[in-house]
């Protein structure tokens, strides 16, 4: 069982939808486990996904992440991140991405990446 973190700023969640759409093979299989940030897991969920939900972005959601990231227990992160916008929670998003590095956890943060990543991954 692999565990994968999906997690999509509210300017990429379309893009998130789609690529859980093309993926859904690979991903919808019960050796994955998905675990999202609040907003984006309701996404997955009504695009017929079995996530586990955590707090919203901004509320922490990306610290709980990262926490579990820190504790050894997610195999991927998929975080489509919205360049083009300012998130309250900027401190929690770059450990987040601090601990992918830290912990050698492959992190995308764009459509591209993550189609190579989950190629490699399946
Ligand atoms: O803010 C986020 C990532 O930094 C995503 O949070 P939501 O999935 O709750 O929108």
């Amino acid at each position: 069982m692999k565990t994968i973190a999906i997690i999509a700023h509210d300017g990429k969640k379309p893009e998130m939808v789609q690529f859980l759409n093309e993926f859904r093979e690979t991903l919808n299989s019960n050796q994955i486990k998905i675990i999202a940030t609040g907003t984006t897991g309701s996404k997955t969920e009504a695009a017929g996904y079995k996530v586990e939900k955590l707090l919203s972005g901004p509320l922490g959601g990306d610290a709980q992440i990262a926490a579990r990231i820190a504790e050894g227990l997610v195999d991927m992160v998929i975080f489509f991140r919205d360049p083009m916008d300012k998130h309250p929670h900027e401190p929690d998003i770059f450990m987040l991405m601090r601990l992918c590095d830290v912990h050698n956890v492959p992190l995308a943060t764009n459509p591209a990446t993550a189609r190579l990543l989950i190629r490699g991954f399946a």
